[in-house]
């Protein structure tokens, strides 16, 4: 009789983070093409930015002790000494007892070391009237201040999101070194499984869900999807499809077949595909639990349940935590909401359970309704935003606990 060693939640994930290492191929890429790509190596900044010191508002560079003391009561007299361009060096050097006007991102001058608004002075014909007190600094933003010449910048294994992508751009930095993209190869497996386009499905046939909600998945984040079509439950036809889509991936997800059936050739045909193999073969999860996590050689393979909402639910724990650490990139959950849950959701303890979730708003409190249904139902992932775990020492979860809510995008 077959069965499942089944692992906790925690287990698995230390085994990921133990087993995948990241792939060593590199490539340059312009920066325009770089969003999502993650850093080889780390970045240090070849200049200061800014450059020079900026006012941060429309207003008059001063002295800061000049205006100390100013107020509505008691303003402050200054003489303007002159307009700051934008884009280019100030005209002279600041005076005792002189401001000069600058715009928002324009050059500070020399003797200069603060910038007051210029809704907090009135120009009466060269005589600047100030209403309040600006202490040295205020409104500035000083040389290095946004990064300083030589710290670094972004550490390898950086994701490049639009804000290190903007840093880059800060430094005149045109190409970057970037770890090429994994390639994601993918089979459904089953007998009953048919392609999408088929018109009439005969008795016991379903289309393959799997193949779509995956590749969407792995393209969704940002990887290269190679869809391998389906292969019958037949242990050579599988293992001959299973080898030929590895040669061409860096790695390999297979759903179906996952289980302790008869016909459930999953975990031998991943398990043949080279050493040291299969690392999880159940995990103590609902849904989910006959999943397979295995490595031939320095590829990983995933074995997903059959069941569709399975197969998404454990592809967005473990194989987003598995791609992203094959892409390089020290990955960690970070999707994550708080809401009020409306019902009690009783739970088995030893098991880890994600209960999918609607989340909705009344009177600017956030709350999760769960969606109850079998693991084969893609319909309730439809309903969802997303699920709440519930960790395998907890009874459950009571009616107006806030909990943490996965988002699933
Ligand atoms: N004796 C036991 N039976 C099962 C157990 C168990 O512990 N003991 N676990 C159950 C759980 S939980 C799950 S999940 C499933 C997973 O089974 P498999 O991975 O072997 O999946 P299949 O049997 O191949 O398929 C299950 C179900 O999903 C449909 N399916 C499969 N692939 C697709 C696809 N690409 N697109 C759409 N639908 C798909 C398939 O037709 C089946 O209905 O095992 C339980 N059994
Ligand atoms: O673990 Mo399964 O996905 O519940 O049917």
């Amino acid at each position: 009789m077959k069965f499942f060693q089944v692992k906790s939640v925690e287990e698995t994930f230390s085994l990921i983070k133990e087993q995948i290492q990241p792939i060593t191929e590199y490539i340059n890429i312009p920066l325009f093409e770089a969003l999502h790509f993650v850093v080889a190596e780390d970045i240090y900044a070849s200049e200061n930015v800014p450059d020079f010191r900026r006012s941060t508002v429309d207003g008059y560079a001063v002295k800061a002790k000049d205006t100390f003391g100013s107020s509505e009561s008691f303003p402050g007299f200054l003489t303007l000494a002159g307009e700051v361009q934008m884009g280019q060096l100030p005209p002279g050097v600041l005076q005792t007892a002189e401001v000069m006007y600058v715009p928002t991102g324009g050059m500070l001058p020399e003797g200069s070391d603060a910038v007051i608004m210029i809704e907090h002075c009135e120009d009466m014909d060269g005589l600047i009237n100030v209403f309040r007190q600006v202490a040295p600094g205020e409104n500035v933003i000083s040389v290095g201040e946004d990064m300083q010449k030589g710290a670094l910048l972004l550490r390898k294994g950086t994701k490049l999101r639009s804000q290190e992508l903007g840093a880059l751009a800060s430094q005149g930095i045109t190409e970057v070194t970037v770890i090429r993209k994994p390639i994601i190869g993918y089979l459904s497996s089953g007998d009953e499984i048919v392609p999408i386009e088929t018109e009439r499905l005969a008795p016991g046939e379903v289309r393959d869900m799997n193949g779509m909600t995956i590749g969407a998945l792995v393209t969704g984040w940002g990887f290269a999807f190679q869809y391998g079509g389906i292969v019958k439950d037949n242990r050579e036809e599988f293992e001959k499809a299973a080898r030929e889509m590895l040669e061409k991936a860096d790695c390999l997800i297979v759903s179906g077949g996952s289980s302790v059936g008869a016909k459930d050739y999953s975990v031998e045909v991943i398990q043949s595909l080279g050493d040291p193999g299969v690392f999880v073969h159940g995990v103590s999860i609902k849904p989910g639990k006959p999943t397979i996590l295995s490595m031939a050689g320095r590829k990983p393979v995933i074995g997903l349940p059959g069941h569709p909402a399975s197969a998404i639910i454990i592809f967005h724990l473990f194989g987003k935590a598995i791609l992203e650490q094959l892409n390089g990139f020290r990955y960690q959950e970070k999707q994550l909401t708080f809401a009020r849950v409306t019902k009690n959701i009783p739970s088995s303890p030893g098991r880890t359970d994600y209960v999918r979730v609607r989340l909705f708003e009344e009177d600017r409190i956030w709350y999760a309704e769960p969606i109850f249904g079998k693991s084969g139902l893609i319909s309730t992932l439809v309903q969802s935003e997303g699920v709440i775990e519930i960790a395998a020492r907890s009874e459950g979860v009571q009616k107006g606990d806030l909990v943490p809510i996965r988002i699933f995008q």
